[in-house]
């Protein structure tokens, strides 16, 4: 059966690697005698140029019209001065929202290959698996008031939940935890705001239709050093969508470059929305440096989650690993000194094998 995807390249490297991960996808139809319909939308800077609007409307009708979307990453020096609803940010938090896509999932894994790449000790990130659930539709992204006052000599942002919001997602983070290593370690600052309180009562209450998962609550700062200490006894973290965010980032770094990190959000019902967890990457970007396999591993999540293409995922999956530890680098993983390859390089290497495994 032909696929519907939308393709959000946005600003940036987010061009680049979702210019290789059309490639990708290609190759996945083809490999299934199909021609699926690819069909790109605006987001970001470059729809606020074209438009005025970071999420023009017509994008928002393209994805809920796709199976799945797929998203470069928006963001750069060029639009940081607008004001925050015109901001290429407001797009990306923009088709979170209209698509309602409240579980983020970003999966952490060390590769053998790569253990070298990270500044953390060898035997501290060897066999690192775990996942952080973020919820991606509430919490301070998103609650108002949102607001300067006074004339600019105040402001405020709002961290507002319902129970309902928590719920649905601690539910996810608990319905993994179950058919992974049965753990799960709830992230919130309940000693100091009423809103993760509230967060962690409502882990408790989850907690009960979940007797074979073991829950840990660990406070957001404790939480930030305890990841990179003992990051092999983790296997699913849920928290409030700011802290996430910050953990995520952190959490690249046990596995060598953010350029490794996929994402996959979820709602639901309607297409999940898929895109590496790094950003648009002005220092890098136009110059052939990126590494795409945070998108291509992105792409792998949207053949497992929203295609039912669980082999093509586990063909994507494999060919990374393939090129990695084939000694295979982009600039982000390479050494001092070390050679590495382009973007478009490590793209053919891997849609080449991903060919030869799925044809
Ligand atoms: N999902 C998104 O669209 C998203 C995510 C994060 C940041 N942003 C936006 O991106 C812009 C830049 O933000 P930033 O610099 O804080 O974060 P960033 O993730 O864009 O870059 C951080 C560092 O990581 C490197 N890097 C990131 N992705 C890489 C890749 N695939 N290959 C090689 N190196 C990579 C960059 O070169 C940079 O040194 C901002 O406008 C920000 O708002 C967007
Ligand atoms: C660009 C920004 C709005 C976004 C976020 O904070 O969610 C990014 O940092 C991410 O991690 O996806
Ligand atoms: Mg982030």
């Amino acid at each position: 059966m032909t696929k519907k995807i939308a393709i959000l390249p946005g600003d940036g490297i987010g061009r680049e690697v979702t210019a290789e991960a059309v490639k990708l996808i290609h190759v996945v139809a083809e490999a299934h005698g199909e021609r699926w319909s690819l069909e790109e939308g605006l987001i970001g800077g470059s729809a606020y140029d074209a438009t005025g609007n970071p999420l023009p409307e017509e994008t928002v009708r393209l994805c809920r019209a796709a199976d799945a979307v797929l998203l470069g990453a928006v963001g750069g020096p060029k639009w940081d001065q607008l004001p925050g609803d015109r901001r290429p940010e407001a797009g990306l938090l923009g088709i979170r929202k209209a698509l309602e896509v409240f579980a983020n999932l970003r999966p952490i894994q060390t590769w053998p290959g790569l253990l070298a790449a990270s500044p953390l000790k060898r035997e501290l990130v060897e066999g690192v698996d775990f996942i952080i659930v973020r919820e991606l539709t509430g919490g301070l992204y998103f609650g108002e008031p949102k607001a300067r006052l006074n004339g600019g000599e105040a402001v405020v942002d709002t961290l507002h939940y319902t129970r309902d919001e928590i719920r649905r997602v601690v539910r996810v983070a608990f319905d993994l935890a179950k058919s992974r290593r049965g753990r799960l370690t709830s992230v919130d600052k309940a000693n100091v705001l009423e809103s993760s309180r509230v967060w962690r009562e409502v882990v408790e209450e989850v907690a009960a239709d979940y007797p074979g998962v073991t829950v840990e609550h660990l406070l957001v700062d404790n939480a930030a050093m305890q990841i990179v200490t003992r990051p092999k006894t983790f296997d699913v973290i849920v928290t409030e969508n700011m802290f996430g965010d910050i953990l995520s980032d952190e959490a690249a770094v046990i596995t060598g470059s953010i350029g490794m990190l996929p994402s996959a959000s979820l709602g639901e019902k309607g297409p999940g929305l898929y895109e590496p967890v790094h950003g648009s990457a002005p220092d890098i970007a136009g110059q052939g440096l990126a590494n795409p396999l945070a998108t291509f591993l992105s792409v792998a999540l949207m053949m497992r989650h929203s295609l039912q293409l669980p082999h093509a995922a586990d063909a994507i999956e494999q060919a990374v690993y393939g090129v990695i530890e084939r000694g295979v680098r982009t600039r982000d993983l390479a050494r001092a000194g070390e050679a590495f390859v382009k973007t478009a390089e490590v793209s053919a290497m891997v849609c080449e094998d991903v060919q030869r495994r799925l044809g």
